[in-house]
């Protein structure tokens, strides 16, 4: 990895984010295999938190904090302990201490240092705690979604860890993991449901590609794909990084646009509308997560909408590490009225104009934008 401005920040998320996604792979191997749906829960909201969203959150606060110990390290993140403190949680809380601790007890396998002794519930309330940093456009804010797509996740399908660095309200550093997304194409048309019908990681020994992390730096005009690892596999920056980049088509004939896979989160009548007005004819591959930003980078896929019901405030954890990836691979991604993201106001993408658009060039980007322009006066949104 070349030196830069953010070389110790990129390499320790990036280490940290393959941490996360053994960890997750971990319990959604165990969540899927088995009938109990005690490592889920629903939070005050109605949507879903599990094991995984808690232990990831716990583990990238506290190596962040370790690995940044001279600088207040400041984290943006999606989860809070309060599902985790009620006293009918004893069993999750204890579940989260095992998975951490499981976890982090394999850190040096990732070239980092984990904590001597493991953590008690305690310092893992505190870690997953801390990150409750409110952002803004001053100083430095590291932006965490713990499991993007939880729905996903718990269903054994899509599903992403997101790590981004904001620096003056700007993102800087954004890495995803995508733990069922194959560096080879094809498997994210196998989503929903494949995971169950895949060889457990443990039956081969050759090197299955399962999952990928990919990230990119604000600037340097490049995203990088890598790996997972797996077994007795020791991470190394050198064996295996890939350059990932954007799809070169700009007709709409032959684009695909992704979006979310539930009609809650993005309103698939208006989308199947504008889509029809600026001529894409392939259907919408519905896909959970910022896997679809994943998608976008690596020329999967060339267009992603996403039309949340009026109203609804976007979070800016559901999107910072996935807009710097895109951008870098040579992608657009702005709301429906054309204007960049705006990562300093805080939680949300305050200021978005309808929707947030993602195209993996200018040309569809135009035509995108033209037919939002045109079916927004006759949509009901
Ligand atoms: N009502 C509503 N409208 C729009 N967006 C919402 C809404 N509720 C939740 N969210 C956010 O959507 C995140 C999941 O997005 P996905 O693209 O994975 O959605 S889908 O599962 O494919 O439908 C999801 O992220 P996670 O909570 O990390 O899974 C939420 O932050
Ligand atoms: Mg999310
Ligand atoms: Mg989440
Ligand atoms: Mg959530």
């Amino acid at each position: 990895m070349e030196d830069s401005k953010y070389a110790k920040e990129l390499d320790v998320a990036v280490r940290v984010v393959h941490m996360a996604c053994s960890l997750s792979q971990r319990v959604q191997e165990g969540l899927v295999s088995s009938s109990s749906n005690d490592q889920v829960k629903a939070k005050d909201d109605d949507s879903l938190v599990t094991v995984a969203d808690w232990s990831v959150q716990a583990t990238v606060s506290w190596m962040l904090s370790e690995s940044f110990c001279n600088q207040k390290v400041s984290i943006v993140a999606e989860e809070d302990v309060q599902t985790l403190s009620k006293s009918d949680s004893v069993g999750l809380l204890t579940a989260v201490v095992k998975t951490v601790n499981e976890c982090l007890a394999e850190a040096p396998k990732y070239g980092l240092q984990g904590p001597r002794n493991a953590l008690g519930a305690s310092e893992i309330l505190e870690a997953i705690s801390r990150c409750n940093s409110s952002g803004g456009r001053n100083g430095r804010h590291w932006v965490l979604d713990p499991v993007d797509g939880t729905l996903g996740f718990v269903r054994g399908d899509q599903y992403a860890v997101a790590l981004a660095l904001i620096e003056e309200g700007k993102v800087v550093i954004g890495v995803l993991g995508c733990p069922n997304y194959s560096t080879k194409k094809e498997w994210l048309n196998h989503h929903h449901q494949y995971y169950q019908s895949m060889p457990k990681l443990s039956d081969t020994s050759d090197k299955w590609e399962k999952g990928c992390v990919m990230y990119a730096q604000r600037g340097s005009g490049e995203a990088w794909m890598q790996p997972l690892i797996h077994g007795d596999q020791k991470f190394n920056w050198s064996d295996s990084s890939q350059r990932v980049q954007v799809s070169p088509i700009d007709d709409p004939a032959l684009a695909t646009f992704c979006e979310p896979v539930e009609k809650a989160n993005s309103n698939h009548s208006f989308t199947a509308g504008v889509a029809h007005s600026m001529g894409l004819k392939k259907q919408p591959l519905r896909v959970h997560s910022m896997v679809k930003y994943a998608a976008i980078a690596r020329g999967d896929a060339e267009i992603f909408m996403k039309f949340a019901r009026s109203g609804y405030k976007e979070k800016i954890w559901d999107h910072a590490a996935g807009v710097i990836i895109v951008e870098e691979a040579g992608g657009v991604v702005t709301d429906a009225g054309g204007h960049p993201l705006d990562f300093s106001r805080g939680l949300y993408l305050e200021g978005l104009d309808r929707g947030i658009v993602v195209c993996c060039g200018t040309t569809l980007h135009e035509k995108l934008i033209g037919a939002v322009y045109a079916s927004w006066e006759s949509s009901n949104l």
